[in-house]
C-alpha cells in the first residue's frame, strides 16, 4: 500500500473526495457509513475519528483498513481509466543489425491487427519486446515507441500494476489443480473487475465459441487440450485484461477459430500484434510488417485484392482440419 496515497486520502475533505471519486459513495454505503451535511467539511481522517468504537465493532471494520481499502479502490479505478485511454502507439525506426537506419515511422491505432513476418532470427520477437518495454532508444534496435503520440508516462515502463501488454505465448503450461471456473474466477478477482461472476460467464462462453471442442466449467484446467487452453487464454485476455495491447506469438494449428479470436480482441478495442506466418491470419490483419536483418524493411497494407484469397484459403484450411480430425479418430484418409 502506498503511504502517500493513503495520507492524501486522509487529508482530503469528504466533499472533495466524493467529487473527485464519485464511486466513493458506493464504497461508504457498502460499509454502512452515512455521510451527513456537516461531515462534508471534515477531512476523511476526522470523519473516521468521529465514528464510534461501538459502530466500528458492530460492523466489524476498523479505521486503518477503511482507508487502505479506499486507497486500493482509487488505485484500481485510476488504472482502469489510464488503461482505457491508449488510442495509438507510434514506432520510430532505429537501426538494423548492420547499423543501417530503419527509416520507418509507424502509427498503429486501437482496434488494428498487425502481423509481423520474417525469417528465423530476423528480429520479430525483438520488435514485440521493444513495444512491451516501450523502447526509448535504449534497446539494441534503438527504436523509439510513443503512446498516444507522446513520450510514455513512467507507469507503462516501471509499474507492475499498469501492464501495457498482455502476452499470449504458445505454451500454456497449467500446473494448478483448479477447474476452469475456479481458474477464471481467480483471475477475475485478482484483477478486481466489477461483477466478477458475469465476467466469468462471459469468458467461459467465449472460450467455448473459440475452441474446436467444447469443455465444461468443472473441467480441470490441466486436462484441457492445447486448443482449449489457448481459447481460454484469449477469452480471458479479451474480457479480463486491462492491457490495451495484446501480443501473440504463433497461434496456427492451435485448434481454435482464429477469425473469431481476432474479431473478439478487435471488438474489445485492443491493439493486436502477432508474429505469424499463417496465411489466413496474415490476410485477416490490417497490415503486415516485414522484418529482415533486425529492421522493419517493408509495411504491406492488406488490400481487398489480396484479401479476396481468404475464402479459398479457408476452404483449404477446413479440408486440412477435416483430415486432421479423421486421423485423430483413427480413420483412413482415402
Ligand atoms: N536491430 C537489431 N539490432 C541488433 N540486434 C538485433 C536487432 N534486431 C534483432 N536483434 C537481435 O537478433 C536476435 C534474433 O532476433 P529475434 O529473436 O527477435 O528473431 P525472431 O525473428 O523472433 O526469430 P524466430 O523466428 O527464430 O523466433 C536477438 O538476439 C535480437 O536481440
Amino acid at each position: 500500500m502506498q503511504t502517500a496515497a493513503v495520507s492524501k486520502l486522509e487529508n482530503m475533505k469528504i466533499e472533495e473526495l466524493l467529487n473527485i471519486y464519485p464511486f466513493a459513495k458506493d464504497f461508504f454505503d457498502s460499509f454502512g457509513l452515512e455521510i451527513f451535511d456537516d461531515d462534508l467539511e471534515k477531512s476523511f481522517s476526522k470523519y473516521l475519528e468521529s465514528l464510534s468504537e461501538d459502530f466500528l465493532e458492530e460492523n466489524a471494520i476498523d479505521r486503518d483498513s477503511l482507508v487502505n481499502s479506499l486507497a486500493d479502490l482509487v488505485e484500481t479505478m485510476e488504472e482502469d481509466e489510464s488503461s482505457a485511454d491508449v488510442e495509438s502507439i507510434t514506432i520510430y525506426g532505429g537501426k538494423d543489425k548492420n547499423g543501417r537506419d530503419e527509416n520507418i515511422n509507424l502509427h498503429i491505432r486501437k482496434g488494428e491487427v498487425v502481423c509481423i513476418v520474417g525469417p528465423t532470427g530476423s528480429g520479430k520477437s525483438r520488435l514485440l519486446a521493444d513495444i512491451e518495454w516501450v523502447a526509448q532508444k535504449d534497446t539494441p534496435t534503438q527504436r523509439l515507441v510513443l503512446i498516444n503520440g507522446a513520450k510514455p508516462d513512467k507507469k507503462w515502463r516501471f509499474s507492475i500494476e499498469y501492464k501495457l501488454v498482455a502476452q499470449l505465448s504458445q505454451n500454456m503450461n497449467f500446473v494448478m489443480d483448479l477447474t476452469v471456473e475456479e481458474f477464471v474466477k481467480m483471475h477475475a478477482e485478482s484483477r478486481l473487475v466489477e461483477r466478477p461472476d458475469e465476467k466469468v460467464d462471459e469468458v467461459f462462453k467465449l472460450a467455448n465459441e473459440l475452441a474446436g471442442e467444447r469443455f465444461d466449467r468443472d473441467t480441470q484446467i490441466t486436462s484441457l487440450s492445447g486448443g482449449q487452453s489457448r481459447a481460454l487464454m484469449i477469452a480471458d485476455a479479451a474480457v479480463l485484461s486491462k492491457s490495451p495491447i495484446v501480443l501473440i506469438d504463433e497461434i496456427e494449428n492451435a485448434g481454435i477459430d482464429r477469425r473469431k479470436a481476432l474479431n473478439l480482441l478487435v471488438k474489445k478495442e485492443k491493439i493486436v500484434l502477432m508474429a505469424t506466418h499463417d496465411p489466413i491470419l496474415a490476410l485477416l490483419g490490417d497490415k503486415r510488417l516485414v522484418i529482415k536483418n533486425g529492421g522493419i524493411c517493408k509495411v504491406i497494407e492488406v488490400e481487398e485484392e489480396e484479401r479476396s484469397l481468404l475464402p479459398k484459403l479457408q476452404e483449404i484450411d477446413d479440408k486440412l482440419l477435416e483430415y486432421r480430425n479423421k486421423l485423430r479418430n483413427g480413420e483412413t484418409l482415402s
